[in-house]
């Protein structure tokens, strides 16, 4: 078999690392604390959202989630955002994506005190991400937590040559961003990029992010490559598939699972930002 890389079980090895934090900030009188925002009845964002809810709880972490109709104005949830940004119990505050189509996601997250995005998507922590800054800023979840995935699995990114397919904010702009700061050489794919093909076949490093089940077969990738599949694609029959499709069953090859490989790593990244979040308030109280 293509050896699976297995994102439950460091998601649970960091989540014991948390606990163990939380446990010393609640000794020193710092509880970190999360607001999460659903805005309509996405069914796969209320499991999403369900989740974060739970691993807080474990974790030792107040949570707080705010429920709002569908039809919430933006000038709403805007007002919302403000109340939570003024709150000095809310460490991190998150808006669950997507939003109806009548509200600016922009806006949005422009709206989240920079301490407090605990997404990493307001454009000022967009900015030192891209800048590589030194000083302490969040940072999105899913690359962070693909990131941690690669320490273990791939520590010498130095020179390598990645390729992250799809440049959504949430994925494939930040991920670009955090495989050039440590020093990969990065190539970003998109419905434009031509000759794809030779670019899969020469990838080190492959971040699928783009929606589609099986878009990319291993066979397509080198012998020894790495793929991270961020895919979460539900099927009709209602099984969950990701973004690769393995036609490789002997090969050298590294592949994250769907389930069970970067979606757990999500949520306890969540909670390690949270919890970054609140230590950085503390500091500055
Ligand atoms: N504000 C945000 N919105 C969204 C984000 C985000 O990082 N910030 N990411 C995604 C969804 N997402 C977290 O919100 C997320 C998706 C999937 C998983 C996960 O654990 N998946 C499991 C399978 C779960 C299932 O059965 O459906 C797995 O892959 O093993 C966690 C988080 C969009 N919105």
């Amino acid at each position: 078999m293509t050896k699976l890389i297995d994102g439950k079980q460091v998601a649970n090895d960091l989540k014991v690392q948390i606990a163990s934090s939380v446990k010393k900030l609640i000794a020193l009188g710092i509880t970190p604390g999360i607001a999460v925002i659903l805005v309509g009845e996405d069914p796969a964002s209320q499991i999403y959202v369900r989740n974060k809810q739970r691993a807080a709880e474990q974790l030792g972490i107040d949570s707080e989630l705010i429920n709002l109709p569908t039809t919430t104005s933006e000038a709403k949830l805007l007002a919302k955002i403000d109340q939570l940004n003024a709150n000095p119990a809310i460490d991190a505050i998150l808006v669950q994506a997507p939003l109806p189509a009548h509200i600016n996601e922009e806006r949005v997250q422009s709206a989240i005190a920079p301490e407090k995005d605990v997404d990493g998507f307001h454009p000022q922590n967009v900015g030192a991400l891209y800048n590589n800054a030194k000083s302490y800023y969040p940072q999105a979840n899913t690359p962070r937590g693909i990131m941690t995935l690669l320490a273990e699995y791939m520590p010498d990114l130095v020179g390598k040559k990645a390729l992250v397919i799809g440049r959504s904010i949430l994925v494939g702009r930040p991920m670009m961003a955090m495989l050039n700061n440590a020093d990969a050489t990065v190539t970003l794919a998109h419905r434009h990029t031509q000759d794809l093909d030779q670019l899969i076949a020469t990838a080190d490093l492959i971040v699928v992010a783009v929606g589609e089940p099986h878009f990319l077969k291993m066979s397509a990738a080198k012998a020894d490559a790495v793929v991270i599949d961020v895919g979460i694609n539900r099927l009709e029959d209602g099984s969950l598939v990701g973004d690769v499709l393995d036609d490789m069953p002997d090969s050298a090859q590294l592949l994250t699972p769907v389930p069970g490989g970067v979606g757990p790593m999500t949520i306890a990244m969540l909670m390690q930002t949270t919890i970054e979040l609140a230590r950085q308030h503390s500091t500055f109280e």
